[in-house]
């Protein structure tokens, strides 16, 4: 039996008595990208940040290819390439020093990683700030992410773990990112995202599961999950609705 790319089975993690995932059990299989959704502190980041080695689980495991993350994390992470929620970047160096720095840690061969630094940042379009010596602190929310994902595919990972890649990114950057994303599972790989953009988890993802109060609440291909509806409609069914009722916001408007 071929191991999922990525397992998640029961991860747990209280914060001081707020139960943030609540036994999260998912697979990723091989060459799927799968849209994780769920409402404002469902528990997404804690559960990808569990996933990926970032924060450490109460309980449960996580294995990308059969290798558990919290035993074996550097055989893990050398699998892994991950965007995480509020990344933090070396922030006083420009985008090729950083991708470079970055893959020398990772032990790659200098020549291979001058050569993807230079591909990355033309595709992801940020070679023109590379060569007007821009830093990273002076980079826009959405830059950030793209030379986060610059990051992440730097060692050609096996398996992509993206918290909100697509958060502050314009129109023509996110078919860019579309574009690789489609590209790393066409060549084997797989991926989950998190996102709240429904259409977009509707396009591109073939899996989807939903979270809410630490819970997966349904998993499935797109298809089972949002069944004949919109995937919007089934997340609302799921996670409840909020209303605005007339005596609330009275004050609003002149
Ligand atoms: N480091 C932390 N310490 C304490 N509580 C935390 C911490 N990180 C997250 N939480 C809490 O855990 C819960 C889940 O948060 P999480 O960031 O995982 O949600 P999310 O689904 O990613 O939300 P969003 O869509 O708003 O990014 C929230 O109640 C949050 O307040």
């Amino acid at each position: 039996m071929t191991e999922p790319a990525l397992a998640l089975d029961s991860l747990t993690k209280d914060f001081s008595g707020n139960l943030a995932a609540d036994s999260v059990t998912l697979n990723v299989p091989r060459g799927s990208l799968t849209g994780l959704v769920g409402p404002n502190g469902a528990g997404k980041t804690t559960s990808l940040s569990m996933a990926v080695g970032l924060l450490r689980p109460d309980s449960g495991t996580a294995r990308v290819d059969g290798i558990d993350v919290w035993q074996a994390p550097a055989t893990a992470k050398a699998l892994l390439g991950v965007l995480p929620d509020g990344l933090a970047l070396p922030e006083r160096l420009t985008a090729s020093e950083l991708l470079r720095y970055w893959g020398l840690l990772r032990g790659m061969d200098p020549a291979v990683v001058t050569a993807r630094t230079a591909e990355l940042l033309r595709i992801l379009e940020l070679d023109e700030a590379d060569a007007g010596g821009v830093l990273v602190m002076e980079y826009s929310t959405g830059m950030r992410k793209k030379i986060g994902l610059a990051t992440a595919l730097l060692h050609s990972p096996r398996v992509l773990v993206l918290d909100e890649p697509f958060e502050a990114v314009d129109p023509v950057s996110a078919r860019v990112l579309r574009a690789i994303m489609r590209r790393f599972v066409a060549a084997g790989g797989s991926i989950v995202i998190s996102s709240h953009v429904m259409s977009l988890v509707e396009e591109m993802c073939d899996r989807v599961a939903i979270i809410a109060r630490g819970q997966v609440l349904a998993d499935g291909t797109l298809t089972e999950v949002r069944g004949s509806g919109s995937l919007e409609d089934r997340f609302v069914a799921l996670v409840g609705e909020r209303t605005i009722n007339a005596e609330e916001l009275s004050w609003l408007g002149h």
